[in-house]
Parts: C-alpha cells; sequence; structure tokens
C-alpha cells in the first residue's frame, strides 16, 4: 500500500484514478495538519502553496516522489529532494492555455481599466471620461521568456492585431520563424514595447529582471503584467516608476510574498491584480492533477514517469526498450561493487551492439545506483546517483564500441580502484534472461540472481568435488554451478548460485580448501 499526501487544493475529479487504486491511500490534509503521520508518506501532491523545504523533506524519510500539479517547481526545494533520491514530476503543459488566457484578459483589464470602471460603476457612479483606456490594436507586445505560455500568448495577440517581439536567450531562430515572431535582445524589447509581459520561470538570472536598471530603458507609458512567478518584475523597484507615471500601469497575478498582505503596490490605482489566479480554471485543474495522478500511477507500478524534473525525460517507447539493459546495469554495478569492496576512483561503462543505440544515460544511472548501494546508507537510486557519486568522488563515464563479442549486446563495466581494476561483462536475452558472460578476465556464463558465491582457484582437478561437499555438509543447496579459466591449469573460478544465502563459517570452510584463493559472497 502506497500512501499519498495531498496538501494543496487538486481537483477530486483528475485525481479519481488514484483514488479508485486499492493500491494507495490517499490523504488530503496540510503538511501542517499531518505532522504526526509525515514519516508515512510515499508520496507528496501539492500545488503552489505549499512549500516543499528540505525541513519537511527530513520529516519525510519515506518520501519517494513528489507530484506538483502544475508548471512551477520555485516552492520545491529540488536540489534537497534530488539528494534524496525523491523523484519530481510536474504537469508541464496541463495549465498553458489558462495561463495564457488570464494573462490575456489582464491585458485587457489594464489597457481599458475594467477593475477600476468595475469598481466605480459598483459604487454608484457613472464617470465614463475617467476611464479611457487605449487599443491593444497595432501595439507592441513584449514577450520575455517565449515557452508554453509566452508562445499561447503571441497567438492570441497576433489575433488582436498587435505586432510581437521576443526575448527568450534560448529560443531557436527557426521556433521562432515557425510561431511568426521576431527574436530581439532584452535591450531592444524593453525599448520598443508598449506592453511587456514576463513568462519565464524565476530563477536565479529572472529574479528582479525587471529592476530598476532595465525598468529604466522601458518605453514611458509602458505597460507591464507579471502571470508567471512573483519576483521576476522587482515589487520595490516598480514603486518610483509608477510614482513618476512612467510605467502606465501593472497587471499582476503573482506576488514575491503570497500573500502579499499590506503590500505599497496595492495602494496604486493603475495596479490591477488577481490572487495567482493563472491556472485556477475547472479545465486546467482537471488536466493538471489528471496529468500528475497518471504519473503517480506509472511510477507506484514501477513504470517510467515522463514529465520528471530530476530525471532524463523518458517516453513509454524508449522505455520498454531499455528496461531490460536497466535492470542488467544495475546488477553489473551491484555485483562490481561487492566485488570491489575498497576505495574506487572511476567507472568506465562501455556499450557495444544494440544496447548502444538506446537512451544509456538512463542505463548509466541505474548502473551507478546499483554500485553505489552496498556503499551509502541512504537511498540511492537513478535520481541521486550522479550526484551521490560525485559527492564519494568517483567519476563514470560511457563509451560505445562495436566488441559485442559474439552477442547482441553486451554491456561492460570497469571499475577502477586503489591498485586494482575489476571488469564484468553482461548481456541481456530476449526470454531467457540476463548473462554474466565475463568476470575479472575469465570468459564465463552465469545469470546474476539471487545468492551467488565467487571462488577463485588454481585450476587443479578434483576442485567442484571438494566445494560440493563442503557446501553439502553444511547443508547447502547448489542450484547452478559455472566455472571458467584463464589457462588450463592457471586462474580459475567458479561462480554458484545457492538456494540461501551462506554464513562466515561456510566461508571460512571453503577457504580452507587447498588452492582456493578466494571466497566471496555476492548477492545481485
Ligand atoms: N500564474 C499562474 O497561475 C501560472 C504561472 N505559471 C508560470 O509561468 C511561467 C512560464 O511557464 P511555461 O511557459 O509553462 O514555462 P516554459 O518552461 O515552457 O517557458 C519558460 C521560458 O522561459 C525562458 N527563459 C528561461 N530563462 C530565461 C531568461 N533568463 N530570460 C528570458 N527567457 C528565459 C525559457 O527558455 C522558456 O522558453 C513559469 O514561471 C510558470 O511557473 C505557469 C502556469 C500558471
Ligand atoms: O503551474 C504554475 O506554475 C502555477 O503557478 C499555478 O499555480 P497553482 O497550481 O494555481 O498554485
Amino acid at each position: 500500500m502506497f500512501r499519498v499526501l495531498v496538501s494543496d487544493a487538486i481537483s477530486e475529479e483528475g485525481l479519481a484514478p488514484l483514488c479508485a487504486s486499492a493500491q494507495i491511500d490517499i490523504v488530503q490534509k496540510k503538511t501542517t495538519e499531518a505532522e504526526e503521520e509525515l514519516h508515512t508518506f510515499d508520496a507528496l501532491l501539492v500545488r503552489s502553496a505549499t512549500k516543499v523545504t528540505e525541513e519537511l523533506l527530513e520529516k519525510m524519510p519515506n518520501l519517494k516522489i513528489i507530484g506538483r500539479a502544475g508548471v512551477g517547481v520555485d516552492n520545491i526545494d529540488v536540489d534537497a529532494a534530488t539528494k534524496r533520491g525523491i523523484v519530481v514530476i510536474n504537469a508541464p503543459n496541463g495549465n498553458t492555455i489558462s495561463a495564457a488566457e488570464h494573462t490575456f484578459a489582464m491585458m485587457a483589464a489594464l489597457v481599458r481599466r475594467i477593475p477600476q470602471a468595475h469598481i466605480s460603476v459598483k459604487s454608484r457612479e457613472w464617470n465614463r471620461s475617467a476611464f479611457v483606456g487605449n487599443e491593444l490594436f497595432g501595439k507592441k507586445l513584449g514577450i520575455i521568456g517565449f515557452g508554453r505560455i509566452g508562445s499561447e500568448v503571441a497567438k492570441r495577440a497576433r489575433a488582436f492585431g498587435m505586432s510581437v517581439h521576443v526575448y527568450d536567450p534560448f529560443l531557436t531562430k527557426e521556433r521562432a520563424e515557425k510561431l511568426g515572431v521576431s527574436i530581439h535582445s532584452l535591450d531592444e524589447v524593453l525599448a520598443v514595447a508598449d506592453i511587456i509581459t514576463v513568462h519565464t520561470p524565476l530563477t536565479k538570472e529572472t529574479r528582479g529582471l525587471l529592476g530598476t536598471e532595465n525598468l529604466a530603458k522601458t518605453k514611458k507609458g509602458v505597460y507591464l503584467i507579471n502571470c508567471a512567478r512573483g519576483g521576476i518584475i522587482d515589487e520595490q523597484a516598480l514603486i518610483p516608476f509608477l510614482e513618476s507615471g512612467h510605467v502606465a500601469g501593472v497587471a499582476l497575478d503573482v506576488f514575491e510574498q503570497e500573500p502579499p498582505g499590506d503590500h505599497p503596490l496595492l495602494a496604486f490605482d493603475n495596479v490591477i491584480v488577481t490572487p495567482h489566479l493563472g491556472a485556477s480554471t475547472v479545465e486546467a485543474q482537471l488536466n493538471v492533477a489528471t496529468q500528475v495522478a497518471e504519473e503517480l500511477l506509472h511510477f507506484f507500478e514501477g513504470r517510467p514517469v515522463t514529465s520528471s524534473i530530476n530525471l532524463p525525460a523518458l517516453s513509454k517507447d524508449v522505455y520498454e526498450k531499455i528496461q531490460a539493459f536497466y535492470h542488467l546495469g544495475r546488477k553489473l554495478g551491484l555485483i562490481a561493487s561487492q566485488f570491489m569492496n575498497i576505495p574506487v576512483q572511476e567507472l568506465s561503462v562501455t556499450y557495444a551492439g544494440t544496447v548502444a543505440d538506446l537512451e544509456t544515460t538512463y542505463i548509466t544511472r541505474s548502473l551507478l545506483a546499483g554500485f553505489l548501494r552496498p556503499r551509502v546508507a541512504s537511498t540511492v537510486n537513478e535520481v541521486n546517483a550522479a550526484m551521490v557519486a560525485k559527492e564519494r568522488g568517483i567519476t563514470y563515464g560511457e563509451k560505445f564500441s562495436d566488441e559485442t563479442h559474439g552477442y547482441a549486446n553486451c554491456i561492460s563495466l570497469t571499475v577502477h580502484g586503489e591498485n586494482k581494476t575489476f571488469t564484468i561483462k553482461g548481456t541481456h536475452v530476449p526470454n531467457y534472461g540476463d548473462r554474466i558472460v565475463h568476470f575479472d578476465g575469465v570468459a564465463i556464463d552465469f545469470a546474476p540472481e539471487g545468492h551467488l558465491l565467487y571462488i577463485q582457484h588454481q585450476d587443479r582437478p578434483g576442485m567442484i568435488g571438494k566445494v560440493g561437499n563442503v557446501l553439502g555438509a553444511h547443508d547447502v543447496n547448489i542450484a547452478t554451478m559455472q566455472v571458467g579459466r584463464q589457462e588450463a591449469g592457471g586462474k580459475a573460478m567458479m561462480i554458484l548460485s545457492l538456494d540461501k544465502p551462506v554464513d562466515d563459517e561456510v566461508l571460512q570452510a571453503l577457504a580452507q580448501i587447498d588452492d582456493i584463493e578466494t571466497v566471496k559472497r555476492l548477492e545481485a
């Protein structure tokens, strides 16, 4: 049973598939009301109100996934989640149209002074001359941040006869052309736009993007809109520009602090505001809730999530292709780690054959996680494996080769440790399973499953019998036994698969057999 805490108002209709699952227990409470049981939850679902801080994550040691029913994840400490191996997903496009429409509604309201006129009429006034506005037609709209919402705003602006001037340092010329907009520098947009709307995420680079210096570069009489994130337009910096009349009006759906309380901007007649309503439509809420609910179900079923912030994006098709190799990678890493239980500096992974054409990043992350698992006390998985490796000074790299050793595919892992290097190679045979085909310099063939015993010995007659006798005397049944050697009479090895794990006493008894040099338990 997986426990899911839903700590913000998320569409119940959208969450219905989760509620219907017998495997999932949903609790709807604010995190502050769930203090006593925070440690029991496997998943946390939020919108923008819940602040998912490192402190909160510390109280949720069982948490595996955070779902954001919306776009912005600036309320989630993604680094802290990643460090703990917690997957963070969002619903990137479910509320795009609603946010774009809200931006447009704000734009029209701003230039036609609709909120002010509305209040006036409700106050029993009829003052038509006080509310003369401007047309949108023929105006220059500056869009800063041209992703999903920015581009939807542009489509609507063109329908209104506006010309669109875009600043987005990550926008390609091809995409801009396709969407019929011109790309400019930030300074150019600031200089020409009659109305500027921001649609970037809140990042180190975008915080205060429209501050004193850049506001001074705008046209006198400019209108500004922020339906993205509080802080992209610096609220304090705006005040003198409103006081001087340089800025004709501002529309804000978002604030640096939400709710903004008794904010000085609220005193300006030409500042119009909404309480973070961009995504607050029935349609958007159903979309985003459905998206995160489906992703969560996939996650708990062990299927791929497609909208993760801290995992490489993986479609269902790609996932199905890499799934087998993902498991093989995990096993290669796990076995290598136990065999090399010494400090290591570097892991080198080589992909050959059919696997080399797939999305190997994910397989490498899985291999790294398998390698690190016996070495770290905390959770390590494909989310945080790269970060944990870095913390421990372990570097890793991927190579691609044609050398498949006669198999259709081959993954080879070489671990460089202090004074020792170890190589293990594996292949996946469809409908048959994983095979380890090379182990520490010896060609061999065994299934990496269950309780394995590695024995290194000199190649002498009678060794198999001696090992069998010792195990038999300790009531340990051998499921399979594979032998291999470098050369006749030289270094040889046995890999045994046992029905149960063996204790230290059995290992010592085996180590005492003449010509046996090493005995090691390996879990796969
Ligand atoms: N008010 C509301 O209720 C809602 C607000 N949002 C917010 O709207 C914003 C945009 O969302 P989407 O369009 O879905 O995101 P997106 O990721 O599709 O687009 C963001 C764009 O900003 C650009 N960008 C990044 N850094 C930039 C910089 N320094 N200067 C200029 N451009 C930069 C990126 O290249 C990207 O094209 C986000 O902050 C999101 O959280 C989203 C939905 C609802
Ligand atoms: O999706 C976003 O980024 C939003 O800002 C919407 O926030 P909300 O889910 O309405 O709290």
